[in-house]
């Protein structure tokens, strides 16, 4: 077994997503790589998009690889780690993406690996993700340096407390859903206002880029930047009150807290 050698269990959305921007970043080869899901059209799709070779066998990939990304849905948690416990030893570092599944319960039923909790998001697979990670007790530097590598190879990677995970689920791991909703509504509004779909679209998405870019680079609070586009009695303001009216910014709160909420429940159910 190599123990610098990738394998994930679970070949879908996000195990593509971030399996897609390590390849792209050059930081891994789909040949040193080795992906197990029970379901062909997934094996399929994901070999596809990745060219990662694929098998049905979860202890295959453990028999590979010494760094194994957990990919499935929480509610598969109990029997994939009552799987693992038959061939997991001490040279495996699991890292878990799953949203809630917390790491004591890893560290019960796999006692004599190392485990690390990472909350990523899908734009990983155009090196922008946004992830938080937690390191498990037994977890060395070294494994907590190699994952901060793979996470910011894609994007940007913040260390948390491990309680703080269900926080960053319900803001960045779910976040995209919610950018894509309000892309899709301002250019709704866009075509409202006469103007092409594709058109509305672009200039919706780039707003939000940009927007963002501003944030990250200019370290102003994004109340300045706001005060900043808004001329005394100009466009800008008639556009904000109405999101005002709107309750928007309490209802993208309301949507962060709701989802942080589901994490801590899904970590219930999957334990
Ligand atoms: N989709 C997203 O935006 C994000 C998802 N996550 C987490 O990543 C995990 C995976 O989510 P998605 O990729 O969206 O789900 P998905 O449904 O696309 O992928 C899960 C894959 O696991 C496979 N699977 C089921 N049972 C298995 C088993 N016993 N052994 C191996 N593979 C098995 C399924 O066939 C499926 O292809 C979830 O726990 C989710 O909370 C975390 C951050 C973002
Ligand atoms: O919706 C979900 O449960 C997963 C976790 C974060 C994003 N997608």
């Amino acid at each position: 077994m190599n123990q610098k050698r990738i394998g994930l269990i679970g070949a879908g959305k996000m195990a593509t997503a971030l399996a897609s921007g390590w390849i792209r970043s050059g930081l891994a080869q789909p040949e040193n790589m080795l992906a197990s899901d029970p379901y062909e059209a997934a094996r399929k799709s994901f070999r596809e998009q990745t060219n990662i070779p694929t098998t049905d066998s979860n202890r295959e990939v453990l028999e590979s690889s010494g760094v194994v990304l957990l990919a499935v849905k929480p509610q598969v948690v109990p029997e994939l780690l009552e799987e693992l416990a038959e061939s997991a030893t001490s040279e495996h570092l699991f890292v878990s993406i799953i949203a809630g599944a917390r790491l004591d319960r890893f560290e019960a039923v796999l006692p004599k690996s190392r485990h690390i909790r990472v909350m990523p998001n899908t734009p990983c697979l155009v090196g922008e993700g946004a992830s938080g990670f937690a390191a498990g007790s037994t977890a060395t530097k070294d494994d907590l340096k190699l994952v901060e590598d793979l996470l910011s190879t894609v994007g940007i990677a913040l260390p948390v407390a491990e309680h703080l995970l269900d926080a960053v689920t319900g803001l960045s791991g779910s976040g995209p859903a919610y950018v894509f909703e309000i892309i899709e509504a301002l250019s709704d509004g866009g075509v409202l206002s006469g103007l092409p779909r594709a058109t509305a679209t672009q200039l919706a998405a780039q707003t939000l880029l940009g927007a963002a870019k501003m944030v990250l680079e200019s370290g102003q609070h994004p109340g300045q930047l706001k005060d900043a586009v808004t001329s005394p009695g100009g466009t800008t303001i008639s556009g904000l009150h109405q999101l005002e009216q709107g309750c928007m910014r309490g209802t993208l709160m309301n949507a962060v807290e709701a989802a942080t909420k589901r994490s801590q429940e899904l970590g219930k159910t999957s334990t």
